[in-house]
């Protein structure tokens, strides 16, 4: 009982919050609803002018006939208003409802944390903004007010019903409420297969997704049968979920069936008796027949706009758990920039994704401005993690982080972001041309300092070759360039954003020599007059660095200048051994040749 009662709750609960995204279309809603009450009031003026046309053609009362015929008309016109004026509003406020939910949960999506989007597949997002909102956009078009015109029609057909024949009345109604407890009963579960198909629905989006962008690796790693196993078996699992759906909706069908044939069956045989004995006129029977119509097409469809509701509940449950997801903090300060402030201060700072194992323990350093400060360690030991914090993408459960003087977490993170370009090894091309990308969009730039900052990444030479030179466009994910010319698209991007601190992780050595050369270039052309925080994988990078971190575990284990750490003989100097030690000896080569 009480499971009951919380479900109903829960999906009333549900839809009412759909009720904001209708309110600034309300003038529409209410033509819609008045054309949705006038429309039922027509079918019903149609049962009285039926009434006088049976009976004045059975009388000969011409009069009569003929005032039937101008009701008649009457009832077409307002029929065509209404049905242009109930289908016109119901589309255009449906219409921006949708738009106005896509835009509420895309900018939700933005504002989500990184731990969200990390945890939770992009397929799964996408599924739930398009096919949610689309099964959402249909059902406050037509079935919301659907079923306001069928209350409206049953009610008032039964009161008409009642004084045309009570006793007829009492015969069809009597099946009724047996009709909607089977309705309900079997519309219940509905609610839950239908969230369990979105969830499956969703589950086919993320397999189809990682198909499309994961296509090189699976090819090269002849992956192509198990990705296609995976698939087949979230396929199966939507087939099932969604044949669920169907059955209920097929056994729902049939009992309309039922539903809308037993009653005619009890009308023709009373109603027939009572017109042979007197009692009711051949008017009255074919008007009656008309409300019963109403009546069990009622009963009929309501059943379906009931399992439409309870399927609609479902998905929109699924949108707004989205919604009620906690965003990245909002708000904050956008302090003056002193300049002697340092840059970048860790203290004792402490993180963990998971609440139990620390990834970053007690780290402590200071980057003055200007300064370049390189961060090396082997794979794992947390180096990505303190680009992370800096970014505000996670926050740190220990110590503090400051920006230029003033702690991190004090700080609006939009006003902060901007203080920070981050260049990764992973560089995301937007589906648009070159100058697009190098802009991020935006359009306060103007080209020569698109082309400045090309020039200054080097890859100007390159785009000016390509027929459509900046307007090129680059495929999804940018697979029209190569991986070196991806990266100098994102070098030029962080030259144009030109923010005063450079997160700077160094690609690895796997491009060949001339992309790297001029990779190599481009960074020494952004690093200028920048303080630079970079994850260094080069000897040269961390020959001339300020100062080097060395992080193990998460910890600091040596800090100094790259000399200073190999006289230690420690960490460093074990990891130079092991990673850098070949680029040492071909820098003496060169430093040999050019002697
Ligand atoms: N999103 C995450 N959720 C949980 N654990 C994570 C997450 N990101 C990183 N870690 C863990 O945190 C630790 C530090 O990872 P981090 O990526 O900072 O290391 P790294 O030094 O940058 O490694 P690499 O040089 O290989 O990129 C690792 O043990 C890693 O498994």
């Amino acid at each position: 009982m009480n499971n009951k009662a919380e479900g109903q709750h829960s999906s009333l609960y549900t839809m009412r919050r759909v009720l904001p995204f209708l309110r600034p279309y309300r003038f529409w809603v209410i033509v819609k609803l008045l054309c949705t009450i006038l429309n039922a009031a027509n079918d019903i003026f149609l049962v009285y002018v039926i009434n006088i046309l049976v009976n004045s053609s059975l009388s000969g009362d011409k009069e009569e006939l003929s005032k039937s015929i101008q009701y008649m008309i009457i009832f077409i016109v307002i029929g065509i208003i209404m049905n242009f004026l109930d289908t016109y509003s119901s589309g255009r406020y449906s219409a921006y409802a949708a738009r106005d939910m896509k835009d509420k949960f895309s900018s939700q999506i933005d504002h989500l944390p990184i731990s969200y989007m990390e945890t939770h597949h992009s397929g799964d997002l996408v599924s739930r903004m398009t096919n949610g909102i689309t099964t959402i956009e249909n059902f406050v078009k037509d079935d919301l007010m659907g079923i306001v015109f069928e209350i409206v029609r049953v009610s008032v057909s039964i009161i008409v019903m009642f004084f045309l024949s009570w006793k007829l009345l009492l015969f069809c109604i009597a099946i009724l409420p047996l009709m909607a407890i089977l309705t309900t009963r079997i519309s219940r579960p509905l609610n839950e297969y239908s969230s369990r198909l979105q969830m499956s629905l969703a589950k086919s989006n993320s397999a189809v997704q990682d198909a499309i962008s994961g296509i090189y690796m699976i090819k090269s790693y002849n992956l192509i049968q198990v990705m296609y196993g995976k698939f087949k078996s979230v396929l199966e699992q939507m087939l099932a979920d969604s044949l669920l759906v169907e059955k209920r909706k097929s056994v729902m069908g049939s009992v309309s069936v039922f539903v809308e044939t037993v009653p005619f069956l009890l009308f023709f045989l009373f109603g027939g008796y009572m017109v042979i004995q007197g009692d009711f006129t051949a008017g009255g029977l074919v008007a009656f027949a008309q409300l019963l119509t109403y009546l069990v097409g009622g009963m009929g469809s309501l059943p379906n706009k009931i399992s439409n509701y309870s399927i609609t509940a479902g998905v929109a449950g699924h949108l707004f758990e989205l919604m009620d997801e906690k965003t990245e903090r909002r708000g904050g300060k956008t302090p003056e920039i002193s300049p002697s402030a340092p840059a970048l201060e860790f203290i004792n700072v402490s993180c963990s994704y998971d609440g139990l194992n620390r990834v970053l323990k007690d780290v402590s350093f200071t980057l003055p401005q200007g300064k370049t400060l390189a961060l090396v360690g082997s794979s794992g030991s947390g180096k990505s993690t303190v680009f992370k914090l800096i970014s505000g993408f996670y926050e740190s459960q220990n110590g503090c982080i400051k920006l230029f003087d003033e702690a991190l977490s004090e700080w609006e993170l939009s006003a902060a972001r901007s203080l920070i370009s981050l260049v990764s090894q992973e560089t995301f091309l937007f589906s648009g041309s070159i100058a697009e990308n190098i802009t991020c969009g935006k359009t306060e730039f103007n080209m020569k300092d698109v082309v400045r900052a090309a020039k200054m990444a080097n890859i100007h030479d390159y785009i000016q070759s390509l027929p459509e030179g900046y307007q090129t466009l680059v495929g999804e994910r940018g697979v029209k360039l190569s991986g070196g010319q991806r990266q100098r698209v994102s070098i030029a991007r962080a030259i144009l954003k030109d923010a005063p601190i450079l997160l700077l992780d160094e690609p690895t050595s796997a491009l060949d020599t001339e992309s790297e050369m001029l990779i190599q270039e481009a960074i020494h052309h952004i690093m200028l007059d920048k303080t630079v925080l970079v994850v260094a994988h080069r000897l040269s990078t961390i020959i001339e660095a300020d100062e080097v971190i060395v992080l193990d575990e998460g910890r600091i284990v040596e800090s100094g200048t790259h000399k200073e750490l190999l006289d230690k003989a420690g960490t460093y100097k074990r990891l130079y051994d092991k990673q850098w030690i070949k680029q040492a000896e071909s820098l003496m080569v060169l430093e040999g040749e050019g002697a």
